[in-house]
């Protein structure tokens, strides 16, 4: 295993998925639930997942730092905010997927470095495509903008649906857990008010 960032939560680089191997558990697997992994339907499924888990689980292999690498010179000391990231992530219990949005709102470092607003949504990705809890992700997302971007406050809001909470178990459909990050600046009680009202923008 590389550490690329050991002191910045999750930037751990993970090695590869071993898709052999992966094919192998998955064929395991279904023997174990009873099924037959010969039967035609089921054929290609230990492939498929094996693959499918290449793309689920990308950002173990992704390093946050990079993706925060390239910044702009902008004179803005004031809250940016990108709102309504689309996410999809797997929960580390059940490995059945949660899925929902993330804001993001920071305040620039002093020295007027601000990333690409794209950037945002991949380090939501980074950190939603591994198995996860959605707490880790958003204190995860908040401490990597500190960490490699030096903003001087950060604020995040992670709202999704867990299946493993609607399709089993308690068998809640359509509750949502929402969860919450502030870093820095936006610890004032007035400035994070001020963001948490923009970055939830009249939804309540
Ligand atoms: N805090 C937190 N809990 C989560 C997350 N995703 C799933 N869980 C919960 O993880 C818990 C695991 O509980 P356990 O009692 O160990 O497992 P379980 O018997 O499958 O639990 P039930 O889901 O209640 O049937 C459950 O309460 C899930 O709702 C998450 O992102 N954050
Ligand atoms: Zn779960």
């Amino acid at each position: 295993m590389v550490v690329s960032n050991p002191e910045a939560a999750g930037s751990f680089v993970h090695p590869p998925v071993d898709v052999p191997r992966a094919r192998a558990a998955v064929r395991e697997f279904l023997i174990a639930i009873g099924e037959d992994p010969d039967r035609d339907g089921l054929l290609e499924t230990p492939a498929r997942v094996a693959k499918a888990a290449v793309e689920l689980y990308a950002g173990l292999r992704q390093d946050p730092a990079e993706v925060l690498s390239k910044t702009f010179p902008i004179e803005h000391e004031e809250l940016v905010i990108v709102r309504d990231i689309p996410m999809y992530s797997t929960c580390e219990h059940h490995l059945l997927p949660f899925h929902g949005v993330a804001h993001i709102g920071y305040i620039p470092a002093a020295d007027g470095k601000v990333t690409g607003l794209s950037k945002l949504g991949r380090l939501v990705e980074v950190f939603a495509r591994r198995p996860q809890v959605q707490e880790q992700i958003t204190t995860q997302v908040a401490d990597a903008l500190v960490t490699h971007l030096g903003a001087q406050g950060v604020i995040v809001v992670v709202e999704a649906e867990h299946l493993c909470m609607s399709m089993r178990g308690v068998q809640k459909p359509g509750s949502r857990t929402i969860t919450s990050a502030v870093r820095g600046q936006l610890r004032d009680p007035a400035t994070r008010a001020e963001a948490m009202s923009l970055l939830l923008g009249g939804k309540r």
